[in-house]
């Protein structure tokens, strides 16, 4: 049996800011056993554990396999790495819908490139947009948001905010959204009860990210509609599941969603979304950011982006 561990580093088009953190390239880790691949790529600001614990658990969870015995990580992206470089995926996955574009960036300067943004959909703009909310001016991130509803009449809006807001300024921000053209409204505060409240408060509906990955109590609720799952950072394809399961008993859509992985990991995510949620378009969108690829347009492993850290070889 083959084992081995790669290291990358992939420059970002432009640094992206995560809960405060500037970062100019995403680095992450990639598994591979008996041919099959994972990707272990805790993303700063997200993800609780850093990239360095993650190497440290990865190296002894590959020598532990080596050794005929299972590997029992308990970092999630290692388990994500791990379950994906282990798991026996189905052969036949419906075909998955075109990831939901996500718009990233200053108001003022998207609203300068607005015309080419929306000149690049021409006939068929996108069902549904994400944008990013709670990081600038109030007011900004409005017009921002009321040129996009008039521009794209037929898109719904999913706006994430990251728990950015209080419960005040959630709902002073709500209070201004024209609804009509808001599919959801994700983690308007960092706690579920504040997020609630402003549900009931302004009549937004809402979706649940950071409460998921930080294994936080939530409970169903007339105005939640989302779960958006994103398995980097939930980490075990079992958890995922579990997720899964309590949104489809709860009449809940199932977005699966990226944390900036590389393309390798952004296509495990694609095959778990067909799986898991074939009629939603996933929150994938990330790829772009990105200005290099660690594998070929069909799929092989691009060896010269990455740093070999172990490889090794069982008797099995
Ligand atoms: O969910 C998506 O549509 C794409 C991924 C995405 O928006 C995010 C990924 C990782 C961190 C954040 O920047 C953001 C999110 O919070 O959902
Ligand atoms: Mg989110």
């Amino acid at each position: 049996m083959q084992l081995a561990l790669y290291r990358y580093s992939l420059p970002f088009r432009q640094p992206l800011v995560f809960k405060g953190q500037r970062l100019a390239n995403r680095e992450g880790l990639l598994v591979t056993i008996n041919g099959q691949w994972g990707e272990i790529a805790p993303l700063p600001g997200f993800s609780t554990e850093t990239l360095a614990k993650a190497e440290t658990e990865s190296l002894a969870c590959l020598a532990a396999i080596k050794r005929g015995e299972k590997a029992m990580p308990t970092l999630p992206s290692v388990q994500f790495g791990f379950d994906c470089a282990q798991r026996q995926w189905p052969a036949n996955l419906p075909a998955l819908l075109p990831p939901y574009p996500l718009l990233q960036g200053e108001p003022a300067a998207l609203m300068v490139t607005l015309d080419n943004i929306v000149a690049g959909w021409g006939a068929l703009p996108p069902t549904r947009l994400k944008l990013k909310v709670a990081r600038y001016a109030m007011e900004e991130e409005l017009a921002l948001i009321n040129q996009l509803a008039t521009r794209l009449p037929t898109t719904k809006l999913i706006l994430d905010a990251n728990g950015g807001w209080t419960r005040e300024e959630a709902q002073r921000f709500c209070e201004c959204l024209s609804l009509k053209q808001i599919d959801y409204l994700e983690e308007p505060c960092a706690a579920f009860a504040d997020t609630i409240a402003v549900a009931e408060a302004t009549g937004v509906a809402i979706a649940l990210d950071e409460t998921l990955t930080r294994g936080e109590e939530w409970y169903c609720h007339p105005q939640l509609k989302a779960l958006v799952i994103k398995p980097t950072l939930i980490g075990s394809l079992s958890d995922c599941e579990a997720l899964v399961q309590r949104a489809r008993a709860g009449n809940l859509r199932v977005v699966i969603s990226s944390s900036f992985e590389s393309d390798l990991g952004l296509g495990l995510l694609a095959r778990l979304a067909s799986e898991w949620a074939p009629s939603e378009p996933p929150g994938l969108d990330t790829e772009h950011w990105l200005t290099e690829r660690v594998t070929t347009a069909t799929g092989e492993v691009v060896a010269e982006n990455l740093h070999c850290l172990s490889k090794m070889e069982n008797s099995a």
